[in-house]
């Protein structure tokens, strides 16, 4: 495993009984890059994350991040932070208390967490709901909130699924701002997304996963490079390509 990258997998494999979630999956990503992981509905992109930030064991291969491994569960869970599809907030807390609370849950102090939340809270136009109840809130200002969580304790390694979901587009401007920005501090970002502009936009290289493997990889111009034409074609046109049947490799005893 390369010990340079911020995140690798070894053949990381994920069985639900008959089905392989994530079939022989190897990775080797950069620190400071972003890294724009696509694949259709059931690709396996979420069992990914969650194996590769501890929250489900692998059910064979390996995986770490910054050179420690995920079975180190303790380790791990310091350095990355995690935007599931369904943020995990308390509804009944209001977005501060709930930032609080998770500040607390990250070990950091009350001052260095004041001064972060107030910032990312004001950044994301949510200082004047801060103290609304997150029952009360809007699905983008959830988001937002849920966010927040997942940067607040600067983790090396982010994993973001569907980041934009359910925000304007002044919102989402801003949200991608903010991904490029962490990348330059030097934050690994993990991006999971369908809305393949903003892969085009922002990611440094782009992982397509079907049927649980990864089918092609590399910068989004690359991907979109035809090589019959010399032209290019759009990431939308590469991804349907590459995520349809007759994209899969067909094995050697299959032939006739
Ligand atoms: N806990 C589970 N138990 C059984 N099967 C599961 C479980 N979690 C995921 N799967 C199966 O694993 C496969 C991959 O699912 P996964 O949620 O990782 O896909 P995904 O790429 O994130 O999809 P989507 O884009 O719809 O969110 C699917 O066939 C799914 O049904």
């Amino acid at each position: 495993m390369d010990e340079q990258s911020a995140i690798s997998a070894d053949g990381l494999t994920k069985r639900y009984g008959d089905t392989v979630a994530v079939n022989d999956l190897n990775l080797a990503i950069p620190s400071g890059s972003i890294y724009g992981f696509l694949g259709p509905n059931g690709a396996g992109k979420t069992t990914t994350m969650q194996m590769l930030t501890t929250l489900t064991e692998p059910t064979s291969g390996s995986a770490s991040i910054n050179g420690t491994p995920i079975t180190d569960r303790t380790a791990v869970t310091r350095q990355v932070g995690y935007l599931p599809e369904s943020p995990p907030l308390y509804y009944n807390l209001t977005a501060s208390e709930q930032l609080d609370l998770a500040g607390g849950l990250r070990d950091l102090s009350d001052e260095q967490a004041t001064a972060r939340i107030e910032s990312l809270l004001d950044r994301l136009d949510l200082c004047e709901d801060a103290d609304t109840r997150i029952s009360d809130y809007s699905k983008g200002m959830r988001q937002k909130t849920a966010f927040i969580q997942a940067i607040l304790h600067e983790p090396a390694v982010v994993f973001l699924d569907e980041p934009t979901a359910g925000l304007d587009p002044r919102a989402a401007r801003t949200l991608r701002e903010m991904i490029v920005e962490l990348a330059d501090e030097g934050t690994t970002v993990f991006l999971s997304t369908h809305i393949l502009p903003v892969v085009e936009e922002v990611a440094n290289t782009v992982g397509v996963l079907y049927e649980g493997r990864l089918v092609a990889e590399g910068t989004p111009n690359e991907l979109t490079h035809r090589a019959e034409t010399g032209k290019h074609q759009t990431l939308e046109a590469a991804f349907l390509d590459l995520t349809s049947d007759e994209s899969i490799p067909v094995e050697a005893d299959e032939h006739d």
